[in-house]
């Protein structure tokens, strides 16, 4: 039966792209410019050279939901195990395109192919991220998992709600002295090894409705481009507004060579870091090989991300202008070999790796963990370098609890607090010295979910805005993502630890307080029923790390596979010159505030609130005193 099979999944996924297409012409389901999430759901196009992928993705996914109907799970999850037959594929699939790298090409590509060197599509833009163990979903292939009694999970909104109350009541009370840069910085690094992909059709969109304009109901216009999450009457915030359905839209497979197995989802920027989501998919320079730049350094990716605050507009800023600080210093060198603008670019993701792996890190992990995890590898081609499907739709995105309700903005010497939401829109409007003067000051919230993200996240007008943690939660429970408890297993394994079962509620109480066990005993049934995006409430942590264990552990995986598979990694890259390896040792953020914004003072530890700083002017004196490094980079 699988040739006929596959025939009607092929006309199933032709017939789903073709009125995605018509969809993105109506504006009847797009999300219209006067709503407050224009843009939140942004879709990029299918390029010409993605067609084919995109298609034979959606045809093998329309092939496995039919299996799902017609075999048992058992049979099925067999399957996609690869335990009955290895290497199985649609016939649809024959033929595959050859990427040709050319060994002694001393640059990176812009796509992140041709890394390694026996494996062209590794880390490539496009690819897919990884199940490290197979997915939850209730049917194997595409229904959200459920209770273990067979039921629903907790409704998300509500959830969410009353875990955001549960907190404000009884949760932690510490304050932290990291700041909101480390967090604007880290989402700079988030947005450069995973990038989001929305269902798409041929044409761009700003966003497509699942609900009305007014948020009172579901639209007529819902499509398998949106999937809409529902909100009760009652809900607490929503409630008075009337509003009973949150857009959400679902995000985009990636099976191009047709495999039947279990299928992840597809990740649109290069897993390496690189600083791909600054620089773009080709190179884009001007003739002295500088990047053309808009508000606050953003270059021309940056500038059509959305939704971003100016602070992430800021903060990659600082490395764009970095780069064409760069090449300013190379123009004037007596003699230059090579291009300028991939040398100056291969400084830059340098200066940037750096920053992520001695600064960024050690800080986030703690001593101990960062000691144990073995971030000292040398290069390894046999491993793939790929974002894990858990870490992007859960632990990955614990940082989001860290955003406050206001935020710094020091302008003139004098601080305001704004409202979360302002930064998101009018960025323009930003001074970008004052926005990152106040980043510096604004503290990490911990241990809270605040009104800005739960309820008025995105907002234009102060009040209706979008529920990011739900979105979050909704996002885990789409990508099947496994409980928590099976993931604690997993980890456990692999950082040798032991194991315990969860079979009563009161076993959590070795990485919940007492009050949160009671919280999660009355929206769960079983504890092994509970989402894995709720990572982030483990009390536990290493010896001075700053986030709970089980997210460290989780990140740690993550950030040493990046490092060790990166050919390319400015600690054992060969093509860098002395001179650029001497600037990778002394350009870190001190320096780059101290060249690129108007702060008289530069802090000499910036991911820390109130810490020490010096006259920027000494900074830059002694920067200049090294300019001549530039002609040996
Ligand atoms: C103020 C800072 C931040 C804002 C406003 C923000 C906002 C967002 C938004 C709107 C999404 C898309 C949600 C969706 O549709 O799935 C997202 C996704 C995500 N965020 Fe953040 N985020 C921030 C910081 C961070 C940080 C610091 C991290 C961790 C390093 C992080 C990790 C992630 C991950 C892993 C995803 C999913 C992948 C993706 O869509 O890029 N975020 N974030
Ligand atoms: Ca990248």
């Amino acid at each position: 039966m699988f040739s006929a099979y596959e025939k009607e999944a092929f006309i199933k996924a032709v017939a789903e792209l073709l009125s995605n297409d018509e969809r993105a012409q109506n504006s009847n389901y797009r999300i219209g410019e006067s709503e407050f999430d224009f843009g939140f759901f942004q879709t990029k196009a299918i390029l010409a050279g993605e067609d084919l992928d995109v298609r034979r993705t959606l045809t093998t996914d329309k092939f496995l939901k039919t299996l799902a109907k017609k075999l048992g799970k058992c049979e099925l999850r067999n399957l996609l195990d690869g335990k009955c037959h290895a290497n199985r594929t649609l016939s649809c699939c024959k033929g595959e395109q050859q990427i040709i790298c050319n060994p002694y090409d001393p640059y990176r590509s812009y796509d992140g192919s041709c890394n390694n060197l026996d494996h062209p599509n590794w880390g490539k833009r496009g690819s897919a991220l990884k199940h490290p163990f197979a997915p939850c979903y209730s049917d194997v292939v595409s229904k959200p998992a459920r209770s273990k009694s067979g039921a629903p999970l907790p409704q998300n909104r509500k959830l969410i709600v009353e875990l955001a109350e549960f907190l404000k009541q009884s949760g932690p009370k510490e304050s932290s002295s990291l700041n909101m840069f480390m967090v604007f910085f880290m989402e700079t690094v988030n947005s450069d090894m995973i990038g989001r992909a929305n269902k798409r059709a041929h044409c761009p969109t700003k966003g497509f409705r699942g609900c009305r304009a007014d948020g009172q109901d579901r639209s007529a216009f819902v499509s398998t481009l949106s999937n809409p999450l529902r909100v009760s009457p009652n809900d607490p915030y929503y409630g008075m507004f009337g509003v009973r359905c949150l857009n959400f839209s679902p995000q985009e497979k990636a099976n191009d060579r047709c495999e039947l197995k279990h299928v992840p989802e597809r990740n649109m920027e290069s897993s390496y870091l690189d600083l791909s989501s600054m620089y773009g998919e080709v190179p884009h320079y001007d003739a002295n090989g500088k990047l053309p730049l808009f508000h606050c350094g953003a270059t021309e990716p940056i500038t059509n991300s959305e939704p971003i605050a100016v602070h992430f507009i800021a903060v990659s800023g600082l490395f764009s202008k970095l780069h064409n600080y760069c090449v300013d210093r190379v123009g004037c060198c007596p003699q230059s070999k090579g291009s300028v603008a991939e040398r100056c670019r291969a400084l830059t993701i340098g200066v940037y790796q750096k920053i992520v792996y001695e600064q960024l890190l050690p800080l986030l992990f703690g001593e101990e963990l960062y000691n144990l995890a073995g971030f000292n590898c040398e290069y390894n081609p046999y491993e793939e370098c790929a974002v894990s499907q858990v870490y992007k739709n859960g632990p990955g995105r614990f940082p989001h609890v860290w955003i406050p309700d206001q935020l710094a903005y020091k302008y003139q010497g004098k601080t305001q607090w704004r409202p979360l939401n302002e930064y998101f829109h009018n960025h323009e409007s930003f001074d970008c010295t004052s926005t990152l003067a106040g980043a510096l000051e604004t503290p990490i919230e911990t241990g809270r979910l605040v009104d800005a993200i739960v309820h008025k996240f995105y907002t234009t007008d102060g009040q209706r805005g979008t529920c990011m943690p739900c979105i979050d939660l909704a996002r885990n429970r789409d990508s099947g993502l496994c409980p928590l408890v099976t993931y604690k297993h997993f980890i456990e394994q692999i950082a040798g630890e032991e194991s315990k079962c969860y079979n009563t509620f009161e076993d959590l109480k070795d990485m919940f307080s007492p009050e949160l066990v009671n919280f999660m005993a009355q929206h769960y049934e079983h504890p092994g029923d509970i989402d894995v995006l709720f990572s982030g409430l483990d009390r536990r942590a290493y010896p001075g790390a700053n986030m709970p264990k089980l997210v460290s552990q989780s990140a740690c995986l993550e950030f040493k596979r990046l490092k060790c598979t990166d050919r390319f990694f400015y600690t054992w890259n060969p093509n860098l010159g002395e001179g650029a390896k001497h600037l990778i040792e002394i350009l870190d953020f001190t320096a780059l505030y101290a060249l690129f914004t108007e702060m008289d003072e530069v802090p000499l530890e910036p991911f820390l609130v109130d810490g020490p700083k010096v006259p920027a002017s000494e900074v830059r004196k002694y920067l200049e005193s090294v300019d001549y490094l530039y002609c040996q980079i």
